[in-house]
């Protein structure tokens, strides 16, 4: 990649619970336009750097800047107005609400309307109502869902759903957008959809850091991958590098068939 741009710098991140640490100093940073991967096995820590990262959880120790700004013990809503959206491991949509309705739940953080505002039906207010909704059916049009924008949410086949929440992480104008396991429990078709958004998303200038146990996906879509261990960083390269990397073939790829490659499936 040429003229890289930092977007997100992650320094020395370590995360204690009690006495397990569960993220031990783990350093990264990511380029505008990059799709990066935080792989490592069950419990590596993968899920807690991701909450730190968005101010779910206060990190024990370490940095996070994002575009030159720090993000450290800033408060989630905050760190979503600068520019950070993510989606959750497990899905989050509101079964009580349109497609639309869930879509838009998302653009609150950069609307101006307030309680006294909303309440006086203000033409801004109403104005601000409108823009948002456009902008939730755009959002829909490009993960390829409109279609189904007046349907009630839990209607809507799994896949789908998870199209629905980058959607709603969409709505906000993110620069970097956070996937927490976005492939997990999708058949070969939905992840070929999501696979498909997160490439038109990135050439339209999104950046993405994910997490994602599915391998064929993290090799086939990551610029560059990390590899955690035991909350402890233990390889970072492409996906060439990672794959040609022994100490994460030991640790986490399998190292039965090295003769021939790595089995990751
Ligand atoms: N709230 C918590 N309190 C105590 N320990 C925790 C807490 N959250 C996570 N842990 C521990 O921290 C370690 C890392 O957990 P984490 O969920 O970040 O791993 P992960 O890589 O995301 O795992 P998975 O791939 O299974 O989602 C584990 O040992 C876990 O038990």
């Amino acid at each position: 990649m040429t003229n890289k741009e930092l977007i997100l710098s992650v320094e020395n991140l370590t995360k204690v619970f009690g006495g397990v640490v569960a993220v031990d100093n783990v350093s990264f940073t990511i380029n505008k336009g990059e799709i990066f991967a935080v792989i490592g096995p069950n419990g590596a820590g993968k899920t807690t750097l991701f909450n730190m990262i968005t101010g779910v959880l206060p990190s024990s120790s370490g940095n996070v800047y994002f575009q030159g700004n720090r993000l450290t013990r800033k408060k989630p809503y905050q760190i979503a107005q600068a520019g950070v959206t993510r989606t959750f491991q497990n899905l989050e949509v509101f079964d009580n609400m349109t497609v639309i309705e869930n879509v838009m739940t998302g653009a609150h953080i950069t609307m101006k309307t307030n309680i006294l505002t909303a309440g006086l039906r203000l033409p801004t207010v109403v104005n601000e109502e409108v823009q948002t909704m456009e902008r939730a059916l755009q959002c829909l049009e490009d993960v390829g869902i409109a279609e189904f924008a007046y349907e009630m949410a839990d209607k809507l086949p799994y896949g789908n759903q998870r199209l629905l929440e980058i959607a709603r992480a969409a709505i906000s104008k993110p620069r970097l957008i956070l996937l927490d396991e976005p492939m997990a429990g999708l058949n070969a078709e939905e992840s070929r959809q999501l696979v498909d958004v997160i490439l038109k998303m990135r050439a339209d200038g999104m950046t993405f850091l994910f997490v994602e146990h599915d391998m064929e996906t993290v090799m086939s879509i990551s610029d560059r991958i990390v590899v955690v261990d035991n909350g402890v960083k233990i390889g970072e390269g492409t996906p060439e590098e990672i794959y040609q990397n022994p100490q994460v073939v030991a640790a986490y790829l399998g190292d039965d068939d090295e003769e021939e490659g790595v089995a990751y499936a």
